[in-house]
């Protein structure tokens, strides 16, 4: 290299040169002149040169480090492929669906020989001392099993999540079996979700890519999406009420969920924070069965990220570990109230899922993913190329034989097909060959790998000490452009001040109609200066509900049909611009549906007081059969022509029989008897026409019945029609009480009411007579209605709905003046109109079986309610 010197010291050589050859120049001005020579080289001068002399030497290694750098990631980006390839080909083989089961061990005081035994893969049943039945799964933990034991034959698939494929484990089994002890674990001994995020940040460490990791947590609660990461239950005024939860599909078919908290997280520690935060939010109550018993799925997600690693299935994918609610027969338990309620919620998604896995297992046509939330939420993580693992759950006791069956045969459903009865001995034993060998492989691929990583973690040291940084690589890679960071990537530092509600991921941009929600509790709180007022208008203004449009059905839905779908509707502020309804439509249909079916068909019972709770339960069994036979069109059909004949002749029909009146007990005895004559009779009834005035003296006899705590025997029809209305009421407040019913301060709320077909709250509100009463804008009916009220406008074009509604400033249930149409009207004609209130009750209960039928999507399409109207 060049370096510009000072003269003298350029001169040097040749002075000294001189000095030796010429000893006769050794004077004494000679040598003064040396010396002053000698001086002006400066030290620095001397420092510098021999300084770029090491620098020179330190670069050639330098580069030599990154070289080796580089040829090694290459080297582990190919190891990391074929390690893909072999996990992949290996899991294949064990099946995309693999069921473990898990039995639980006696407990201390239960000494008694359990008639369930168990192997490394068999689960056998003693049904009597002859009789035996067999259950093989992928492998059993016996009851002696520990965590360790479980998490081995798991990793697998944690692995191939780091590869880019999704993921579902899942815990399932008759409560109190172990399921959450399975996937949460206790402090001593984690269960499978700690060690698999344990794992995965192991996999990310180990990995010479940077991923992005983020975790969210929700629980299924009575069909009902809730973040467990945030606060669902305000417990002060100011409380924001969370966003509503909906299901998307995005265009490559990905699920999303607007509004769930997805937050980034660096290392286990945070993401074990967050775990702990979201077990606390999740429901549990102490049943029959458990003293902490999940009344819920939980849910939790992990997803990754990694851009450009070419060795990985999807730059995006996720895992799921889900603890699933118990499956309880709620006879055994002996559930009431919610608890019955949250039990059958539980075992209509379970079922739902066993029929997607069954349905995934026969590689059918048709998935339906639909029928629950639970199913929908896990779309893209069950089947198709993403690995799913179910865990079962079983208690050896006597007293649980039953469950013990039940889970067995739903797993069984889940398993049997694909590890394929089909096959012969032979092919099994050539499975199993391939997959000692891909074994093999595998151990082989990872211990090369290590290597490699070791390699380059050291060289990657040595170039931090000397430059300061780890390397950073750039290559082009089968056209992508991979920025690859050399293990020991700085941690990121915590964001301590950020709240997890505050954190969205990009593709969760709020919508207005999200934001106003979002809002919801500022505006009542601005709006209103009494804390009673602003909180319930605050919940008035957010409704999320998730109803099914009465849209027609062509058979069933598939994969990839997007014509039928239910709706998640939020309707909010009733005090804000009537125009500014805020509604978001997904396509998602809810369990509640399903629910719905089901429950809004609970009996009502006419009559108040202790036991009744219990006998309207026990005649829930009839009604759901009933309520089968609706959906299938038998009784509907009978509905729909009594409303077409009382539509073209405006006049009703009613039952010829004169009206029995029982009392309460005799009438709660024979309902059930009554019910199925009812249904055999119901084709042969003969029916009168009668004027609206004779009715409304029928209608009113039943109304003085009722208030001398007698029990009227109705018309099958008006029965239907009383029962339909009941339902309605109940299962909507049900609803939206689970949403926003705070324990803390129940004061706040509206009174949970005692149905008794048409109480005093009924009255007011369900028709629009009070209309200073809060109450009516808050009230079910409302509700209802409001949350319908497009779904009306775009059924019955032209009926006046729009206009009529238009020009109301309340918005309760409101009738039409015009007698032609049994539907709407202005509501202060009712007070003018004594004498009709009842005809005007009639109507609007038929409305509300309009609504009903559109709701349950029994296959009614608008020509059936246009019909109607007509
Ligand atoms: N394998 C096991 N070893 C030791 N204790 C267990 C085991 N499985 C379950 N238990 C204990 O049994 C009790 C009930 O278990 P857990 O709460 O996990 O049941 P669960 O299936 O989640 O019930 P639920 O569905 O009602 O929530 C807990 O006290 C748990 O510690």
């Amino acid at each position: 290299m060049e370096r510009t010197r000072s003269k003298p010291v350029q001169d040097l050589p040749e002075t000294i040169h001189s000095l030796l050859g010429l000893k006769s120049h050794l004077t004494s001005d000679w040598i003064n002149s040396v010396c002053n020579i000698a001086k002006n080289v400066s030290s620095s001068e001397i420092v510098s040169t021999s300084k770029e002399e090491d620098d020179d030497s330190v670069n050639v290694d330098l580069q030599s480090i990154r070289d080796q750098l580089y040829a090694l990631s290459t080297h582990v980006n190919e190891q990391n492929k074929r390690r893909r390839q072999v996990l992949n080909e290996f899991l294949d083989l064990k099946g995309n669906i693999r069921v473990f089961c898990r039995v639980k061990p006696l407990g201390k005081d239960e000494k008694v020989r359990p008639p369930v035994s168990s192997d490394t893969s068999n689960v056998i049943i003693k049904l009597t001392e002859t009789n035996r039945k067999a259950y093989s799964f992928d492998r059993v933990f016996e009851p002696d099993s520990s965590q360790d034991d479980v998490y081995i034959e798991i990793e697998p698939v944690i692995k191939s999540v780091i590869y880019g494929y999704n993921a579902c484990i899942f815990a399932y089994g008759q409560t109190g079996t172990g399921k959450t002890f399975t996937m949460e674990g206790l402090p001593g001994s984690l269960g499978i979700v700690p060690r698999a995020i344990q794992g995965l940040f192991k996999q990310v460490e180990e990995s010479n890519h940077k991923f992005r990791i983020t975790f969210s947590m929700l629980e299924i609660y009575m069909g009902n999406l809730r973040d467990l990461l945030i606060k669902s239950q305000a417990t002060k005024l100011k409380d924001p009420i969370p966003p509503s939860l909906s299901i998307n599909t995005n265009e490559k078919g990905e699920i999303n969920i607007d509004h769930l908290v997805n937050t980034e997280v660096s290392d286990f520690d945070e993401v074990f924070k967050l775990y702990k935060l979201g077990c606390r939010n999740r429901a549990t109550a102490s049943t029959n069965s458990n003293s902490v018993s999940s009344r819920s799925h939980c849910m939790i997600r992990v997803s990754i990220t990694c851009l450009g690693a070419s060795e990985r299935r999807r730059e995006t994918n996720k895992i799921w570990l889900v603890d699933l609610g118990g499956s309880e027969r709620v006879l055994k338990t002996r559930a009431t109230g919610r608890r019955f309620d949250e039990g059958k919620a539980i075992n209509l998604s379970l079922s739902a899922l066993g029929d997607v896995i069954n349905s995934l297992q026969h590689k059918n046509v048709h998935i339906p993913y639909r029928n629950s939330k639970l199913t929908q939420v896990l779309k893209d993580s069950l089947g198709q190329d993403s690995k799913t693992l179910m865990l079962v759950h079983i208690s050896p006791k006597e007293d649980d034989l039953c469950e013990t069956i039940c889970s067995l045969n739903f797993a069984t459903r889940a398993k049997n097909i694909h590890l394929g009865q089909d096959e012969s001995k032979e092919e099994q034993e050539n499975k199993e060959a391939l997959m000692m060998s891909l074994q093999k492989v595998m151990e082989t691929v990872e211990e090369e790998r290590e290597v490699s990583l070791r390699e380059m973690r050291k060289l990657n040291e040595t170039l931090e000490k000397f430059s300061g940084k780890p390397q950073v690589i750039e290559k082009e890679e089968e056209g992508d452009v991979i920025r690859e960071v050399i293990p020991m990537t700085p941690k990121k530092p915590r964001n301590k001040s950020r709240r997890a509600s505050d954190v969205f991921p990009s593709f969760m941009r709020p919508t207005a109609s999200s934001n106003r929600r979002l809002s919801g509790a500022d505006f009542s709180v601005m709006a209103n200066g009494s804390g009673f007022k602003s909180r319930r208008n605050s919940m008035a203004s957010v409704r999320a509900e998730s109803v099914y449009l009465p849209v027609k059905k062509n058979g069933f839905d598939s994969v990839c049909d997007s014509s039928d779908r239910s709706v998640s509707k939020s309707t909010y502020g009733m005090r804000l611009n009537s125009a500014d309804d805020a509604t978001v439509y997904s396509q998602d249909i809810s369990e509640c549906d399903i629910k719905l079916v089901v429950s809004e068909h609970k009996p009502k019972v006419l009559q108040n007081g202790p036991g009744s709770a219990s006998k309207a339960r026990s005649k829930i069994g009839s009604f759901e059969k009933d309520v089968s036979q609706k959906v299938g069109g038998t009784e509907f059909s009978r509905i729909n022509s009594w409303l077409r004949s009382q539509s073209e002749n405006r006049s009703y029909v009613h039952e010829k029989k004169q009206l029995p009146v029982t009392p309460v007990s005799e009438k709660l005895h024979s309902l059930s008897r009554n019910r199925s004559l009812e249904k055999s009779s119901a084709k042969s009834f003969t029916t009168e026409k009668i004027t609206g005035n004779e009715l409304f003296e029928k209608l009113e006899e039943i109304e003085e019945f009722k208030t001398e705590e007698t029990v009227v025997k109705p018309t099958p029809m008006l029965k239907d029609l009383f029962e339909l209305q009941c339902l309605c009421s109940s299962e909507a407040e049900d609803q939206i009480l689970s949403k926003f019913q705070n324990p803390d301060d129940e004061s706040l709320y509206p009174p949970s009411l005692g149905y008794d077909g048409f109480s005093q709250h009924i009255d007011n509100e369900w028709f629009g007579i009070n209309d200073t009463a809060d109450w009516e804008r808050d009230s079910p009916a409302s509700i209802m209605l409001l949350e319908r009220e497009s779904d009306v406008k775009k059924l019955l074009p032209g009926t006046g709905f729009d206009e009529s509604l238009k020009l109301k400033s309340q918005r309760g249930l409101v009738f039409m003046e015009d007698g032609a149409s049994p539907l709407l009207g202005p509501q202060e004609t009712l007070r003018g109109r004594g004498g009709c209130m009842f005809m005007q009750k009639l109507q609007a209960l038929c409305f509300r079986i309009l609504l009903g039928l559109g709701v349950f999507d029994v296959g009614y399409g608008n020509d059936f309610f246009n019909g109607l109207t007509k």
